[in-house]
């Protein structure tokens, strides 16, 4: 059954829980500005009695003047406090929002987070959420008094005279024909500018992201063709938009401001006819002028609500991600023995149908099967091997083990227990998962090899640098261990970034490792590194490796091949080279590529 949406409003308030109290408080300060604003009206009016009774004495114009200030200064010291009032709620809900967000992002499936572009992640939690502060900051205040301002003046005007105050509304009714036009295609209209607003914003990304491969194919060119197209285009439709709005827009902008129009003739005739006194005609002229100000202000947040409404939108489809069950348990583990039992996995595939905040909804989803009944043990101890072509489901089987993703059919269990029914921090306890992406936080060195375990000494953290060979060029660097990664990151090659991971685990001394095409960034010179590296950090663990160089597992227990999902082999190298043909192949394959590469630097291969 298909869960009902919330409406946006509900989502947003139920983040203003921590600061209901700030809100209301902000809304009585508001009113009480709006009150406070009349004062002075009702000032002028007394003095204008004054004149015409003939009662003025510098006393009580003195008195009405500061009867005026006094309001006026209640006026501006309560809409003042009810902006601050405002501000805080505003930035306590954009909080509220950003810790879910960051919550639910944790508490997702990594996967799920990971098939996500970092730039659009960063567009939601930074740009899109920080599009709510202005509009929920001043809508309190703001439209609190310019919607209670009109609709007080219209009943003093009433209370005046009924036809004066229906005189008043003669300008606002006609400004509504040219605003129902305005409004008539509104909705679609503004879909459409978001739809262009998220294109530019994903060419931007795709810009920015992609920089790296658009040099390296010398395609500066085309890209920023692409670039300059995506903005330009973005101009144009806006403009496009504006353009077709002009005239209504005008038109409604003309009409509003004339109440004067229908006050003056309208006031006129009814002091004429004794109706009203002449001092109440000046006052409705005074309240008629002073309608059109807040009325003008009001009608700009309808655009204000649209854009909360799309940016609580794009927020929603991060706090809505799945979560990943997580039993809570700390289950006592005997052995490490890793076994896949019928194991069959498909990925959630958005099926092309963007979501409304342009390629990043989920809605739409096909399953799309990857593995097929696998099933595979791999003792305590014993050393594992994926191999196969390209996109057969290797990583897919390793991250399924790390839990990035729950299986879709069959299990998966450690020491004998399903990983559902693990923990989550007891699975990642038991795991480390070393890839080719091998990111390092914005810390020194030390720290990041730290981050495998916080609670190492310095000593251990050198020793782990050690056993994973960087610590030979960490120490060359101008502040050593103490080098912060972001100055570093840019002077360390892909194999020492690498071995910087490997440290890392190593520190985390996990009993199950796996491996994610870890040698990814090997060269000849290399290898040997991270070949010791690698067996400091898997002695005596369960050890998963995928790679596509055969000559870094030739020694493992198994070596499990797959193709298609489906495990086509398994057994060890010399076993699979005399009964596997696609082994043979991809052993064929490496070991002409090995020797072409090292005969290339003119040294023979000696482990091959
Ligand atoms: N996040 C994802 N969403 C959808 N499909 C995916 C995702 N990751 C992988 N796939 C698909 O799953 C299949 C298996 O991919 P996987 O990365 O596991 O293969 P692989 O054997 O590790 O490939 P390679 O050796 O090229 O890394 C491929 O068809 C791939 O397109």
């Amino acid at each position: 059954m298909k869960q009902q949406k919330e409406h946006w409003v509900k989502t947003l308030f139920s983040f203003a829980d921590p600061c209901k109290g700030k809100m209301t408080l902000s809304v009585l300060c508001a009113i009480l500005s709006v009150a406070g604003g009349f004062v002075p009206f009702w000032a002028v009016y007394e003095i204008l009695l004054l004149f015409i009774n003939r009662t003025v004495t510098l006393n009580n114009i003195m008195f009405w003047c500061l009867v005026g200030i006094g309001g006026y200064l209640i006026r501006v010291i309560c809409f003042g406090i009810s902006t601050i009032l405002a501000h805080i709620s505003a930035y306590t809900i954009l909080e509220g929002i950003r810790l879910k967000i960051a919550n639910r992002l944790m508490g997702a499936p990594l996967g799920e987070v990971m098939g996500r572009r970092i730039g659009c992640l960063k567009n939601i939690i930074m740009d899109k959420v920080e599009d709510l502060e202005p509009p929920l900051a001043h809508m309190i205040p703001e439209l609190t008094s310019n919607l209670l301002l009109p609709i007080a003046i219209f009943i003093w005007m009433l209370a005046i005279d009924w036809r004066l105050g229906l005189a008043v509304l003669i300008a606002p009714v006609l400004a509504m024909i040219p605003m129902f036009f305005l409004m008539r295609n509104y909705n679609s209209q503004y879909a459409a500018y978001m739809e262009a607003n998220n294109h530019v914003n994903n060419v931007i990304i795709e810009y920015v992201e992609g920089i790296e491969v658009v040099k390296a194919f010398n395609q500066s060119t085309s890209s920023y063709e692409k670039f300059v197209g995506a903005v330009k285009s973005f101009k144009d439709f806006t403009l496009a938009w504006f353009k077709s709005t002009w005239k209504t827009m005008n038109l409604m902008m003309a009409i509003m401001p004339t109440t004067l129009l229908g006050v003056l003739p309208i006031g006129l005739l009814l002091t004429q006819s004794g109706s009203i006194t002449p001092a109440e005609l000046a006052m409705g002229i005074i309240l008629s002028l002073s309608i059109v100000g807040p009325l003008m202000k009001a009608t700009t947040f309808i655009n204000e609500a649209k854009s909360m409404e799309y940016a609580v939108e794009a927020a929603n489809e991060l706090l809505n991600l799945p979560v990943l069950p997580d039993s809570g348990r700390i289950v006592p583990i005997r052995h490490t023995d890793i076994v896949l039992q019928d194991v069959s996995f498909s990925y959630k595939v958005n099926s092309g149908k963007a979501g409304r905040e342009g390629g990043l909804g989920r809605d739409s989803t096909e399953q799309n099967e990857v593995l097929h009944d696998i099933s595979l043990k791999m003792p305590q101890g014993s050393f594992t091997a994926l191999v196969g072509p390209s996109g057969g489901g290797k990583s897919t089987v390793a991250r399924l083990i790390a839990r990035f993703w729950d299986v879709t059919g069959g299990s998966i269990s450690i020491g004998g227990t399903n990983i559902k029914e693990l923990s989550i921090r007891q699975l990642s306890e038991l795991v480390s998962f070393v890839t080719q992406d091998n990111f390092l936080f914005n810390c020194s060195l030390k720290e990041n090899i730290r981050l495998g375990n916080p609670n190492a000494t310095d000593e251990e953290v050198y020793a782990a640098a050690k056993a994973a060979c960087c610590d030979d060029f960490i120490v060359r660097l101008e502040k050593g261990y103490d080098t912060p990664a972001g100055d570093a990151g840019r002077r360390l090659s892909g194999g020492e970034k690498q071995r910087i991971a490997i440290a890392r685990a190593i520190l985390k001394n996990a009993p199950i490792v796996i491996l994610d095409e870890a040698t990814a960034f090997t060269d000849p010179q290399n290898e040997d590194k991270i070949q010791k590296s690698i067996m400091a950090l898997s002695k005596g663990k369960t050890l998963l490796v995928i790679a596509h160089r055969l000559s870094t597992i030739q020694n493992a227990d198994q070596i499990v091949v797959l193709k298609k999902g489906q495990i086509v082999d398994c057994g060890k190298q010399e076993e699979l080279l005399e009964r596997c043909s696609l082994y043979a192949d991809m052993w064929q394959a490496h070991i002409g590529a090995k020797n072409w590469s090292v005969g290339e630097k003119k040294e023979v291969a000696v482990n091959v």
